[in-house]
């Protein structure tokens, strides 16, 4: 899905606020008096944005007909209960069970005013979206045998299809005009795992649907859940209700515009603050209400410490990328804002943390966050591999420009580097990037690049210029290796190989998502020598050619950072239970070293691009 929002998207919500919110800050402040006539009546978040009814419903206590102020529309047909939520238990809807009065949100998120954008950029698709029959966009074929393991208490069962899973109607209907016909494996397993309340932690292959996996269960809670009182704090400070942390402001960016379409009519309201773009417009955005916080680490600490927000009421906490989240980089930022600020702890507050890869060193340190929690694998390691073809080729350093020269010619020659089939091209230095980028487009190849010493401008201007196949090269350090789901990235070359094969495994899965096919071309040297014995057995699970030359190099490296499970016969997930290894029982680690634990896993983690992330 393509992520849009930018400056000029920032600056036209500025202006729409001007517009349409002139008179929030007033409402705002007016907020917590639910009967105060005013327009600051606590609406709930499954209430708000909803069509008038043509029959009206009865009134229900837990949003008095009273407080609803829309003149138009009529408070009483507004205020109808949901049939699918409202005799549940612990849904909060017909039992009088919302209190309203969250002050700080109500003035500022009256969607009877907030004329909500479609994010799906039709007017009314309704009746496309139900004439729609097939999802075109994803090879469920591709997932037919995958490898599945759970470990845990009493793990519910998976579904099958989204109607077995009751979401709700408004996100429902969302559900289809994604197009999501069926819910991938993730999807599958994670979502009666997250409705059920339990923590979580998910290993699935890149491009497999995890976004999806944490939003819909997070929107589905909040739209059920009960409303607390908003505690007694400045008048500015918010109180979401969820929270998504991402390692970058690009996926933050992506997983915004993701959760803004599933979330569209619901009334949740998601908003997302991330570094390099000014603060003040975030705040302003916060101001208008926040039930889902996606935020990049550095910029929410900012907020905290600024009192702009408050994670006192947090009840779903999910970590995308969640290894990258708690390495050497980011672990301390994480646990300031987990640990150490106002969230409510493991057991109160419901955890998810996802990724394609889950060192056991980093389960480890995951595990504090979680309580009584169930991990599942997905796939193999790398899994996502199965859909791609991968390629390693010998290339000394000095011969890697013109060699890749060469692969550009092929592609335009077998007419595979049209507009909609683009490359993405990953170094290991911001310098090497900009150094690339400026040979490519001299010599007739129009590129661009992405990295953490670009402005956040030129950031989201390249990705767009990517995108858009305007510029069908992205030159990307690491920044843009893990979660951007870019469509048409038909290769994925590693001019630079990583140090770490989960950074391979995460860039690579840049191409053949969703069900689509994709290729990796690696340029390997003796300078990754220690990467070769985790590369080749990556490769070999995943049934790929593995060049004789680096079998013969993968024999020479004993053990190293970088040891797969697969060479130990045992490991077939991109991470595997921690709790279930002998080692950890015993309190000792094999994480680095060699052994032979065929659960071990050696993804190494490195904080070598830490500066570009946020
Ligand atoms: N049930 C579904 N049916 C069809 N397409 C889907 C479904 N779920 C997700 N997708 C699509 O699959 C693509 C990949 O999803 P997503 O970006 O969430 O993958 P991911 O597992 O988070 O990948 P990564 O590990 O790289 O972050 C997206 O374009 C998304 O819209």
């Amino acid at each position: 899905m393509k992520s849009r929002t930018s400056w000029a998207d920032l600056a036209a919500n500025s202006a729409a606020e001007n517009v349409g919110f002139g008179s929030f800050s007033d409402s705002n402040k007016a907020a917590g008096s639910a009967s105060g006539g005013g327009r600051s009546a606590y609406v709930p978040p499954h209430l708000r944005n909803r069509p008038p009814s043509a029959d009206p419903p009865a009134p229900t206590s837990a949003v008095p007909a009273s407080s609803n102020d829309r003149p138009v529309q009529g408070g009483s047909r507004w205020a109808a209960p949901r049939n699918d939520y409202n005799n549940r238990p612990g849904y909060g809807g017909g039992g009088g069970g919302r209190p309203g009065g969250w002050g700080g949100r109500s003035g500022g998120w009256d969607r009877g005013r907030d004329r909500e954008v479609n994010p799906f950029g039709n007017d009314d698709d309704t009746e496309q979206v139900f004439s729609e029959q097939e999802n075109t966009a994803i090879n469920f074929d591709a997932y037919e045998d995958i490898p599945v393991e759970t470990s845990g208490d009493n793990v519910p069962p998976p579904v099958n299809t989204f109607a077995e899973i009751d979401l709700g109607e408004a996100l429902n209907l969302n559900i289809r005009r994604c197009k999501y016909v069926k819910p991938t494996p993730v999807q599958r397993y994670t979502i009666p795992i997250s409705l059920a309340g339990r923590d979580l932690m998910a290993c699935a292959q890149t491009g497999s649907g995890k976004t999806a996996a944490f939003c819909f269960p997070i929107i589905s809670g909040i739209m059920r859940g009960q409303v607390p009182q908003k505690p007694l704090r400045g008048a500015r400070t918010v109180f979401p209700l969820a929270l998504i942390l991402s390692p970058t402001r690009e996926l933050s960016m992506q997983i915004h515009e993701e959760a803004k379409k599933f979330s569209y009519q619901t009334g949740v309201k998601v908003v997302v603050a991330y570094g390099g773009a000014p603060i003040n417009q975030q705040l302003r955005e916060l101001e208008r209400g926040v039930d889902i916080l996606v935020a990049t680490p550095g910029r929410l600490v900012d907020l905290l410490e600024r009192a702009r927000v408050s994670l006192q009421m947090i009840r779903y906490l999910a970590l995308d990328e969640a290894d990258r989240m708690l390495d050497m980089g980011f672990e301390p930022q994480i646990r300031k804002i987990v640990e150490q600020m106002d969230m409510p702890p493991p057991g109160v507050r419901q955890t998810m943390l996802f990724s394609a890869t889950f060192p056991r060193e980093i389960q480890r340190l995951a595990s504090d966050f979680l309580a009584n929690y169930i991990f599942l694998a997905v796939g193999r390691v790398g899994s996502s591999t199965d859909l791609i073809v991968q390629r390693v080729e010998f290339v000394q350093e000095s011969d890697k420009r013109s060699h890749l020269m060469d692969l550009l010619h092929a592609q335009r020659a077998n007419g595979t580097q049209g507009k909609q089939a683009l490359t993405l091209v990953f170094v290991e230095t911001k310098k090497g990037a900009d150094s690339l980028e400026h040979w490519l487009c001299m010599n007739g190849f129009p590129a661009t690049t992405i990295h953490g010493d670009r402005s956040q401008q030129e950031r989201e201007q390249a990705l767009r210029s990517f995108k858009s196949g305007t510029t069908p090269i992205l030159v990307a350090t690491d920044v843009a290796a893990r979660g951007l789901d870019i469509p048409h990235v038909a290769h994925v070359v590693n001019f630079d190989l990583p140090n770490d094969i989960d950074d391979y495994v995460h860039r690579i899965g840049r191409t053949g998502r969703a069900g689509k096919t994709g290729l990796a071309t690696a340029f390997f040297n003796d300078n990754n020598a220690s990467l070769a014995k985790s590369l080749a057995d990556l490769m070999q699970e995943a049934n790929q050619e593995v060049p004789a030359w680096l079998t013969r190099y993968a024999a020479r490296s004993f053990g190293g950072r970088n040891r797969r499970p697969g060479g130990g016969g045992g490991g077939r997930f991109g991470g595997r239970d921690f709790r279930r290894d002998s080692s950890f029982n015993r309190g000792g680690s094999d994480y680095y070293g060699g052994g032979n634990n065929a659960s071990g896993y050696g993804g190494g983690y490195s904080a070598n691009v830490a500066s570009a992330w946020d």
